[in-house]
């Protein structure tokens, strides 16, 4: 079984260096993706309550032959959920939804500002880690204004921020506040989906020194950038090579000609503008 190791978040959790994203994972086939997954040695799981799947990775969770305790469950809530007791309320239902008693770590998906409402949720996401049903609470697609304002208000630092970032858009400042904040940054699309990137020749140049492959070269870079990548695979074979990304090192020079890469947001997810429900 793969090993992934952990760094520890500003709450004290041992946080995975590397997870498993489930948006589209369904069904049945999406059950058996992620218990493919944790078998192989996945402890961080990334679903969210717009993914329609909470009850798929809780199913998962109880079918996989590995401790409650050892996984990590992030749920998000959504645009809609917004508001301190609206917060809790969401929190609530993916609990029932997930059939857990606790969520590992809760984000809020996206800060939606023209709603004006995140500073509020952020509140009740406070409260619900108060009564324990989160154990760690972040946010997903805030900018360093944002986080500022979260933290300002309310003295509680974020624990995750998770963002879009591949060598696309390798995310340089904002990485650069979370590290002066101690705020753990997590790569969502870590593969820039639906893009050419695992085509690039810098990948395949790099990826043959280290004979890995290029998908590897990519979620390595990620880990070596401190930030945690969520690839998404239904494909038991691919989940393992995605993981298995710790048993080499790149130069700083190969980092630095795979961040050269970026280009920009792989579509309109500017989230001053973007907004989500
Ligand atoms: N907070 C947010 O706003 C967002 C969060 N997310 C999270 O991030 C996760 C990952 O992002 P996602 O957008 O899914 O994109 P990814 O960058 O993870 O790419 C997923 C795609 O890459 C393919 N793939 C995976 N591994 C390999 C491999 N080794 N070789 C070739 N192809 C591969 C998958 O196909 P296959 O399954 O067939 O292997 C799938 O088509 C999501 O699942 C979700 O959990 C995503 C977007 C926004
Ligand atoms: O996957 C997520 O978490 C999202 O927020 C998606 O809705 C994402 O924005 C997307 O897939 C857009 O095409």
């Amino acid at each position: 079984m793969l090993s992934i190791p952990t760094v520890t978040l500003n709450d004290g959790v041992a946080f995975p260096e590397l997870g498993l994203g489930t948006y589209k994972l369904q069904g049945p086939e999406g059950v058996a993706a992620i218990v493919a997954a944790i078998d192989s040695g996945y402890r961080l799981l990334d679903t969210a309550v717009n993914y329609e799947n909470e009850g798929e990775v809780g199913e998962a969770v109880r079918t996989a032959g590995v401790d409650r305790a050892e996984l990590l469950i992030t749920t998000k809530i959504p645009g809609r959920h917004h508001g301190r007791a609206e917060a809790l309320e969401s929190t609530k239902a993916s609990l029932a939804l997930l059939g857990l008693d606790r969520i590992d770590l809760s984000l809020i998906h996206w800060p939606n500002p023209s709603v004006g409402k995140y500073l509020d949720t952020w509140r009740g996401m406070i409260d619900a880690r108060e009564q324990g049903l989160v154990r760690s609470i972040g946010v997903s697609n805030f900018t360093a204004a944002m986080l500022t304002e979260l933290i300002d208000e309310t003295g509680v630092t974020p624990a995750v921020n998770q963002v879009e970032l591949h060598p696309y858009f390798p995310q340089a400042e904002l990485r650069a506040f979370h590290a002066v904040h101690g705020i753990r940054t997590e790569s969502w699309s870590p593969l820039a989906r639906r893009s050419e990137l695992l085509q690039e020749q810098v990948l395949q140049e790099i990826a043959g020194t280290h004979d890995v492959t290029p998908t590897q070269v990519v979620l390595r870079w990620h880990t070596q950038l401190g930030s945690t990548p969520i690839p998404k695979s239904a494909d038991a074979d691919r989940q393992r090579e995605n993981a298995d990304v710790f048993g080499f090192r790149l130069t700083d020079d190969e980092v630095s000609a795979i961040s050269a890469l970026e280009r920009g947001r792989l579509w309109d997810g500017d989230p001053d503008t973007h907004e989500e429900m």
